[in-house]
C-alpha cells in the first residue's frame, strides 16, 4: 500500500474512506448514475475529497446497471480529474467482473473490497493472487465457510487463518486490510448488544497477532437503527471511534464531513452512546432510544436554515455570519460585496457594520452573551483585514475605524493579566469604537503619551492584583498634573466603585469611573462620546462617588484591637491536629505534568464567569438564559483543549519544597536550604465577638516545637506563538480562549499538585477525593497564595520563590509582584488538620510598623504593599 494507511498504521491517523460514490449507500449517486449524469457523480467523488476523505469507495452494484460499464466509465472520468485521482480508490463490488473491469482503469494503487473466505481457501486464494497480480491492496471482511463472524473470538480467528494464509502466499501484510464486521446495535434484541465491544477487542487482537495489517470497518451498520435521526448516528460514529481507533482501527468507511468531535458531543449523548457500545448497563438501549427522540429532525432544520443562509444576497450573508459569528465564508462573502460596492469603504460602513449593530443591540439587550460577541468581532476583522488592502490601495486609510470615538486601553505597570480588557476592547470594537490597546505591564508615560499622540477619546486601565490599584492612581495624579480632561475608566478584577471613589477619582479632576464589566462598558464610552449624555454621566457618577466618601467617612470603620490585643485572642494551636513529618522533604521540580490529567480536573465555573456567563457548571449548560451561549463555548473550549493536548501547546511546570519550620510571634521561620528565612504574616485586628479568635496563618504552625510548611509555585508555558497566530488571524475570540484555557490548567494543576503532596510527596494524607470534593476543597490542609486574604501582602512572593530556589515552575515576578507566565498560581502549604482560609482585613498603624520591622522594609514601603488593608 502506499504511505496514507502506512502512516495509520503506525496511528498516525485514521484513514477516512468516502462512502458517497457507492449506488448501494447514496439514493442520490445511484439516481445520477442510473441518469448517467457522470458530471454531477464526478462532483460527489470530489465533494468527498474535499470533505476529507483520502480514499474514495466506488460500488456500482446496481441490477438496473451494466456495472462493468459504470464502472468503467466512472473511474476513468475521476482519473482525468487530478484533485480526485490523486486519492486511492476502492474497487467495491461483489463481482470478480465488476472488480476486475475497475482494476483496469485505476493508474495508482487499488484496494479491492472485498475478498472472503466464504466460499473456502481455495476461491480465496485464487482471488487474492488475481488482486495482487494487479499491484491491490485487499479488504477482507471476517467471513468463512460457516459465515459471517459476529463474536469477538470468531472474529480473530478467521483474520489470523487468512493472514497466515495470504502471507504464507507472498502478500504484504500492509496489503491486507481486515473487515472484522461492524454490526447494528441498540437493536433491542440482546445479542446484538456486544457487536460493537466485540469489533473493538477482536481488533485490538487482530493487530496483535497478525502484524502489519490494517483494520477497517463500515461505520453506518453501527447506527442502523436510528436510521433518519443524524445528530444521534453522528454521535454514535464518533463514539465509536474514540475507542476503536486507539484499540487499532485505521481505517473507516465513514462519511468524511458528517463526524462530530468526541469532545463536542452533548455529553448526557455522549454517555448513552458509550453505554451501548460499551454494553455497560443493562437499560443502555433504552436511555438512548428515550434519548435520541429529542435529537430528532433537529438535523432537516439545521441543514434547512444552513441552506437558507447560503442563498441570501451578499448583503444578508455578511449580516447573518456576524451575528452568528460564523467565518468560514467570511473572505468570499466580502469579496463579492467589495465587487458590487462603489467602494470598498462602503462594506464596512454598510452591512457589515449594520451587522454589528445588530449585535450590540442584541448584547444590550441581554440577549446575547460575551462569547458571542467576540465570535461577532472576529467575522468583523477577518473582513475588515480583507477589505484594508483595497481601501489603502485608495489611500482612504483614516475612514476604515475611526468610528464612534477612540479609547486608548491598557493594563498597568507590573500587571500582566488582560483578559477582562481584551473583552472590553474587542466589546468596544464591536461598537464601533477604535481601540488602541497598548497590552499589559504599560507604564504611566506611555499610556499618557499615546493617549496625546492618538488625541482619545478616554483612556482604559486595567488590573487584576492590588498593587495595580495604587499604579491606577498614579496614572490619574500624572493626568492631573499634566492637566488633563480626557475621562478615565478603571476596570478589572480588583478594582471597585469604592476604591475608584476613595482613592482615583480624588486624584484627577477630570471625569473617572468605575466600569463593572463589559457589558457596562458600551454605555459608558457611547455617553462620553455623546454630546448629550456625557455631562449627565460624568455628573452623576461625581455625585455618587462623592456620596460614598461621604458615607464612609461618616459610617466609621469597624472597631480595631490592638495587635497586643489581637495577639492575645489568637486562634488556639491544637498539638493533635498536627500533620506528621514530609515523607519526602526538601525541593521537588516537577519537569511536566500531562495535560491530559489536568484536564480531567479543571474547575469551569470561573472559566464561564471569565466570559461573564453567570452560572455554575454544570448547570450553566442547561441555564434558560444563557445555556446555549455557555455550551457553545464549552464545545469550542473542548475543541481548543483537545488541540492543546494533542499537539503538546503548552507545558506545566512547577516547583515544590517542604520545609522544616518553628514559630516566633506572627512569623514563621522556614530552614529553607542551610539558611533560616523569615515569613512574617499578618493578623485580623478587627475586634470579634466573644469567642471568636483574630486569625493569623501562624497559628497553624506549632508555637512551642518543631513543625513544617510547604511553598509551590506552577506556570503554563509556551502559549506566546499560538497567540501570535491568532494575533494575525485576527482571531481575538480564540486568543482570550487560550488564555482562559491556559488559566483553568494552571488553577487545575495548582488543585492536582496540592492532592499529590497531601498523598505522597508530604504524604499525610490518603485521599480518594472526586473532581467535584478536590474543587470544593474538602482536604485537610490549604495552600493560600500571597495576595488573597489571609495572606494580603503580594510581596511575600519574592520569599517564598527564593526559598523555593528562584523561578520555581520557571515562573518569574514582575515589578509589582505579578507572576509571568500569567497563567501562573504560587501559595505555602500549611498542613494543621485546623487551617482554614479567612481575611485579614483592615489593620492598625501598630501593626504596620510591626511588620514593617519584621518584614525589613521601612514603613512607607510597608503602607503601600498594604494599602488594601488599611483604608
Ligand atoms: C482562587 S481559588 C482557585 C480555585 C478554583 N477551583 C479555580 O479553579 O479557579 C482558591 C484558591 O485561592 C486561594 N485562596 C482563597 N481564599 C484565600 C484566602 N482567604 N487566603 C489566602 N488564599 C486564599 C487559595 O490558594 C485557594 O486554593
Amino acid at each position: 500500500m502506499d504511505s496514507e494507511p502506512a502512516a495509520a498504521a503506525a496511528g498516525a491517523r485514521f484513514v477516512n474512506v468516502g462512502e458517497r460514490t457507492n449506488v448501494t449507500g447514496s439514493a442520490k449517486f445511484k439516481k445520477l448514475i442510473l441518469a448517467g449524469d457522470y458530471d454531477a457523480a464526478v462532483d460527489v467523488a470530489r465533494d468527498q475529497v474535499e470533505n476529507g476523505a483520502q480514499i474514495i469507495d466506488v460500488n456500482m452494484d446496481e441490477a438496473l446497471l451494466d456495472s462493468e460499464q459504470a464502472m468503467t466509465i466512472f473511474l476513468k472520468r475521476i482519473a482525468a480529474e487530478p484533485d480526485i485521482a490523486r486519492v486511492p480508490v476502492m474497487i467495491d463490488s461483489s463481482k470478480w467482473s465488476v472488480i476486475e473491469a475497475g482494476l483496469k482503469c485505476v493508474s495508482g494503487k487499488p484496494i479491492v473490497n472485498s475478498i472472503s473466505m466464504k466460499e473456502g481457501e481455495a476461491p480465496f486464494l485464487e482471488l487474492a493472487r488475481k488482486c495482487r497480480a494487479y499491484g491491490a491492496a485487499v479488504v477482507v471482511m471476517a467471513f468463512d465457510e460457516v459465515g459471517q463472524a459476529d463474536t469477538a473470538a470468531r472474529k480473530i480467528e478467521i483474520c489470523e487463518r487468512a493472514y497466515k494464509l495470504l502471507t504464507a502466499d507472498g502478500f504484504e501484510p500492509q496489503d491486507i486490510i481486515f473487515d472484522p464486521n461492524i454490526f447494528a446495535i441498540a437493536t433491542g434484541i440482546d445479542e446484538h448488544r456486544r457487536y460493537a465491544i466485540d469489533f473493538i477487542e477482536a481488533t485490538a487482537e487482530i493487530r496483535r497477532r497478525c502484524p502489519g495489517v490494517h483494520i477497517s470497518g463500515g461505520l453506518s451498520n453501527l447506527s442502523f437503527s436510528f436510521r433518519g435521526n443524524e445528530p444521534v448516528r453522528r454521535a454514535m460514529h464518533s463514539v465509536f471511534l474514540y475507542h476503536a481507533i486507539p484499540a487499532g482501527m485505521d481505517m473507516g468507511i465513514v462519511n468524511a464531513g458528517q463526524l462530530e468531535v468526541y469532545d463536542q458531543i452533548d455529553p448526557e449523548l455522549r454517555d448513552a452512546c458509550e453505554d451501548v457500545i460499551l454494553d455497560r448497563n443493562e437499560d443502555a438501549t433504552e436511555t438512548l432510544i428515550a434519548l435520541a427522540e429529542r435529537y430528532k429532525g433537529t438535523d432537516a432544520a439545521e441543514e434547512k436554515k444552513l441552506a437558507e443562509w447560503r442563498g441570501l444576497p451578499v448583503t444578508e450573508r455578511l449580516s447573518y455570519a456576524l451575528v452568528k459569528g460564523i467565518d468560514a465564508h467570511i473572505v468570499e462573502d466580502t469579496e463579492e460585496a467589495r465587487q458590487q460596492a462603489e467602494r470598498p469603504i462602503h462594506v464596512i460602513e454598510g452591512p457589515l457594520m449594520d451587522g454589528m449593530n445588530v449585535v450590540g443591540d442584541l448584547f444590550g439587550a441581554g440577549k446575547m452573551f460575551l462569547p458571542q460577541v467576540v465570535k461577532s468581532a472576529r467575522v468583523m476583522k477577518k473582513a475588515v483585514a480583507h477589505l484594508i488592502p483595497f481601501i489603502e490601495e485608495e489611500k482612504e486609510k483614516s475612514g476604515v475605524t475611526a468610528g464612534k470615538g477612540r479609547v486608548v486601553m491598557a493594563t498597568v505597570k507590573g500587571d500582566v493579566h488582560d483578559i477582562g480588557k481584551n473583552i472590553v476592547g474587542v466589546v468596544l470594537q464591536c461598537n464601533g469604537f477604535e481601540v488602541i490597546d497598548l497590552g499589559v505591564m504599560v507604564p504611566w508615560q506611555t499610556i499618557l503619551e499615546s493617549a496625546n499622540d492618538n488625541q482619545a477619546d478616554m483612556i482604559g486601565l486595567s488590573g487584576l492584583i492590588t498593587p495595580s490599584l495604587d499604579e491606577m492612581v498614579t496614572v490619574a495624579g500624572e493626568m492631573q498634573r499634566l492637566g488633563l480632561k480626557t475621562p478615565l475608566l478603571i476596570g478589572g478584577a480588583t478594582t471597585s466603585k469604592a476604591h475608584t471613589a476613595l482613592r482615583i477619582d480624588p486624584a484627577y479632576e477630570g471625569p473617572v469611573i468605575h466600569v463593572l464589566d463589559a457589558s457596562r462598558a458600551v454605555g459608558v464610552a457611547s455617553s462620553l462620546v455623546s454630546d448629550t449624555q456625557c455631562e449627565p454621566l460624568v455628573a452623576k457618577t461625581a455625585d455618587e462617588y462623592e456620596a460614598l466618601r461621604i458615607a464612609r467617612s461618616r459610617s466609621g470603620q469597624s472597631e480595631l484591637a490592638s495587635i497586643a490585643d489581637a495577639r492575645a485572642n489568637a486562634f488556639a494551636f491544637d498539638p493533635s491536629g498536627q500533620a506528621p513529618a514530609p515523607i519526602r522533604p526538601g525541593l521537588h521540580q516537577i519537569g511536566e505534568w500531562p495535560l491530559r490529567d489536568l484536564k480531567a480536573s479543571i474547575d469551569w465555573t470561573p472559566f464561564f464567569r471569565a466570559w461573564e456567563l453567570a452560572g455554575n457548571y454544570p448547570q450553566i449548560l442547561d441555564d434558560e438564559v444563557v445555556g446555549e451561549s455557555a455550551r457553545s463555548l464549552f464545545n469550542d473550549a473542548q475543541a481548543m483543549l483537545d488541540k492543546i493536548i494533542a499537539e503538546r501547546w503548552v507545558t506545566p511546570k512547577a516547583t515544590v519544597g517542604l520545609w522544616r519550620c518553628k514559630r516566633e510571634g506572627d512569623d514563621v521561620l522556614v530552614l529553607a536550604g542551610n539558611d533560616w528565612t523569615r515569613l512574617p504574616f499578618l493578623r485580623q485586628q478587627v475586634k470579634k465577638r466573644e469567642g471568636r479568635p483574630n486569625m493569623s496563618l501562624a497559628d497553624f504552625i506549632n508555637p512551642e516545637g518543631e513543625d513544617w510548611i510547604g511553598g509551590f509555585a506552577v506556570g503554563i508555558h509556551g502559549l506566546e506563538p499560538h497567540l501570535e497566530r491568532f494575533k494575525a488571524e485576527n482571531d481575538d475570540y480564540s486568543d482570550i480562549l487560550l488564555k482562559a484555557l491556559s488559566d483553568r490548567l494552571a488553577e487545575s494543576f495548582a488543585e492536582v499538585l496540592h492532592a499529590e503532596v497531601r498523598n505522597r510527596l508530604w504524604g499525610y494524607a490518603d485521599e480518594h477525593f472526586s473532581t467535584a470534593d478536590l474543587i470544593r476543597e474538602k482536604f485537610q490542609g490549604i495552600r493560600p497564595a500571597p495576595g488573597y486574604p489571609a495572606c494580603p501582602d503580594h510581596s511575600l512572593k519574592p520569599i517564598l520563590f527564593e526559598m523555593l530556589g528562584g523561578a520555581p515552575g520557571e515562573v518569574s515576578l514582575t515589578e509589582n509582584f505579578a507572576m509571568l507566565p500569567t497563567s501562573a498560581v504560587s501559595g505555602f502549604y500549611f498542613a494543621h488538620r485546623d487551617s482554614q482560609y479567612f481575611g485579614v482585613a483592615r489593620i492598625g498603624e501598630d501593626q504596620l510598623a510591626d511588620y514593617a520591622e519584621r518584614r525589613g522594609v521601612d514603613l512607607d514601603c510597608a503602607r503601600r504593599w498594604l494599602r488594601p488593608n488599611l483604608d
